[in-house]
C-alpha cells in the first residue's frame, strides 16, 4: 500500500504498527511537509465505526492540546475509509518497551506521572478515556504519549457486548466496567493502575501462566478475585493497591495518582530509590487508611531526603521499639476499634508483596518479640519471587488474616501454601504478632 495518497494529501510510507483495527501508518502530509501518523478506523457507512461518533471524539481529543497527549490532527474520509491523522511518536509502546525486562518502580513512576496529568486534564475536562493501557501509551524523546482518546469505540474494545462475549484485551478493564458498568474517571484510574501492574511485571494484571487467559477468563478474575500484589511495586505498592480497589469511591482521583507519582519519583531521585515504609495505620475508613500509609510513606522518605548524612536506618518512626511495648509512632491518634476484614486484607496483601520485595521492611512488620523468634525470616524472603495470593479472608474478632499464596523459591520452583497471620495493634499500627503455615 506504499506511496498510496489519502485524502489526496498523505502519502502512506511504511506501517509502524498493527492493533485491533488495522495497520497504523507513517505518512507525509505534503501540504505541511511533515510526516504524521494515520490510524485507519473503518469504513465510515460501515458496521466497524460510528463515523459521528468518531468525528466528535476526535475534536474532544484534539481539544486536549497536552503535551503527554498524541496530537490529533485530522479527520479524514477517503474512499469510504475513515482515517485518523496523528502526531508521529517516535518510540515504542509500552508494552513493546517491557517485552524484555519490567521497569523499577522509580522509572515506571517517572514515566506515569506525565501520563496521569494528560488524564487528569481530559477527567477535567469531562473526558474519560476509557482504554488506559500500555499499548496505547507511547514512550518517546519527550517522555510517554497518551493515544487512542476514546476515538476507535469500535469492534476492538475490551468491553462486554450485549451477547454477554468479551471482545479485545480485558486486562486493564476496572471490574465495574468488565461486568458491563459504565466508563468513568475512575475506571481510568483503576486502568492506569493496572498498567503501572504490566510495568512493573512485564505482563498484564490477571494474566496467569497456569491458567486459561482468554478474554472471559480474565473478565471472571477481574470480577472476582483480588488484584494482584507486585512483588516489585516497593514502594508504589500502597499506591497500586488504592488505584486498584474495588469500590470505585475508595480510588484516588487522577490528579491525586499523578502527584503521588511525580511526588515519590522526584523523591526517588533525591533518596536514591530508599523505598518507602509500608507502616499500616488504622484509622476508621478502609479508603484512609490507605492514603494515610501513603501519605505517611510519603513522608517519612520527604523526612529522609532532609536529613544531611542521607541515613537509610529505620528509626524509631517505622520500626517497633525493643520494648515491646507500644511504639513513638507518628501520626494522629488512631481509632482504638478493632480493625475491618478489609483492613486486615489490605494488611496481608502489602506484607506479602513488602516482604518479598524488601525482606527487611518486612521484618519491620513484625512485633519485636516475633522478629527476635525468627532468625532465619531474611533468608527465607530473600529467596521467595512473584508471590501471589489466590485467597484471602480475614477474621477481626481474632484479629487474624488467612490466605493462600503462590510463590517461586528460588532453586526450588513454585510452592504453594496457607498461611494465618495473627495481628495486634501497637500505637496506631498494625504488627504480626505471630503466625501459622500450612
Ligand atoms: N501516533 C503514533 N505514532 C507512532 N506510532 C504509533 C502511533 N499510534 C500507534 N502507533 C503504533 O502502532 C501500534 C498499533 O496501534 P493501535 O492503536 O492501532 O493498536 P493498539 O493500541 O496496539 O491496540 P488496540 O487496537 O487494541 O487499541 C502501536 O502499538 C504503536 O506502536
Amino acid at each position: 500500500m506504499t506511496n498510496q495518497r489519502v485524502a489526496g494529501r498523505y502519502t502512506l510510507q511504511h506501517e509502524i504498527g498493527r492493533g485491533a483495527h488495522g495497520a497504523v501508518w507513517a505518512a507525509y502530509d505534503e501540504v505541511l511537509g511533515r510526516t504524521v501518523a494515520l490510524k485507519r478506523l473503518g469504513r465510515a457507512s460501515g458496521p466497524g465505526i460510528d463515523a459521528a461518533r468518531a468525528e466528535r471524539e476526535a475534536r474532544l481529543a484534539a481539544q486536549l492540546g497536552h503535551p503527554n497527549v498524541v496530537a490529533v490532527y485530522d479527520l479524514v474520509t477517503d474512499d469510504g475509509d475513515t482515517w485518523l491523522v496523528m502526531e508521529k511518536v517516535d518510540g515504542q509502546a509500552l508494552s513493546a518497551v517491557v517485552r524484555d525486562a519490567p521497569l523499577s518502580p522509580d522509572d515506571a513512576a517517572r514515566l506515569l506521572a506525565p501520563v496521569a496529568d494528560a488524564l487528569a486534564h481530559a477527567h477535567g475536562l469531562g473526558i474519560v478515556h476509557r482504554d488506559v493501557k500500555p499499548s496505547n501509551i507511547l514512550a518517546g524523546p519527550e517522555g510517554a504519549k497518551l493515544t487512542d482518546f476514546g476515538i476507535a469505540r469500535g469492534s476492538g474494545d475490551a468491553t462486554l457486548t450485549r451477547t454477554g462475549l468479551v471482545t479485545g484485551s480485558p486486562a486493564y478493564l476496572a471490574p465495574e466496567v468488565a461486568v458491563g458498568g459504565q466508563a468513568t474517571p475512575a475506571s481510568d484510574v483503576w486502568s492506569l493502575g493496572a498498567t503501572l501492574v504490566h510495568l512493573l511485571t512485564g505482563r498484564p494484571p490477571y494474566h496467569r501462566d497456569d491458567l486459561d487467559n482468554a478474554p472471559l477468563a480474565v473478565v471472571y478474575r477481574i470480577a472476582h478475585e483480588d488484584p494482584p500484589v507486585v512483588a516489585g511495586a516497593g514502594w508504589l505498592a500502597p499506591l497500586l493497591a488504592t488505584t486498584m480497589a474495588k469500590d470505585p469511591q475508595a480510588r484516588p482521583t487522577m490528579a491525586e495518582v499523578r502527584d503521588q507519582l511525580a511526588r515519590t519519583a522526584h523523591a526517588a531521585e533525591h533518596t536514591m530509590a530508599l523505598p518507602a515504609v509500608p507502616a499500616i495505620r488504622r484509622t476508621s475508613r478502609v479508603a484512609a487508611a490507605a492514603v494515610a500509609a501513603l501519605v505517611l510513606a510519603l513522608l517519612v522518605v520527604a523526612v529522609l531526603a532532609l536529613r544531611p548524612d542521607g541515613d537509610r536506618t529505620p528509626t524509631t518512626r517505622d520500626t517497633p521499639s525493643s520494648s515491646g511495648g507500644p511504639t513513638g509512632a507518628t501520626g494522629p491518634t488512631t481509632s482504638p476499634a478493632t480493625p475491618t476484614a478489609a483492613e486486615l486484607e489490605e494488611f496481608a496483601r502489602t506484607y506479602v508483596a513488602t516482604a518479598s520485595s524488601d525482606p527487611d521492611r518486612g521484618l519491620a512488620m513484625l512485633t519485636p518479640a516475633y522478629q527476635a523468634k525468627s532468625p532465619d525470616y531474611a533468608s527465607f524472603w530473600g529467596k521467595v519471587k512473584n508471590p501471589e495470593i489466590v485467597d484471602l479472608s480475614a477474621d477481626p474478632a481474632r484479629m487474624s488474616v488467612t490466605y493462600r499464596y503462590s510463590y517461586v523459591l528460588q532453586g526450588q520452583g513454585r510452592r504453594r501454601e496457607w498461611v494465618t497471620l495473627f495481628l495486634v495493634d501497637q500505637g496506631g499500627n498494625l504488627l504480626i504478632d505471630n503466625a501459622s503455615a500450612g
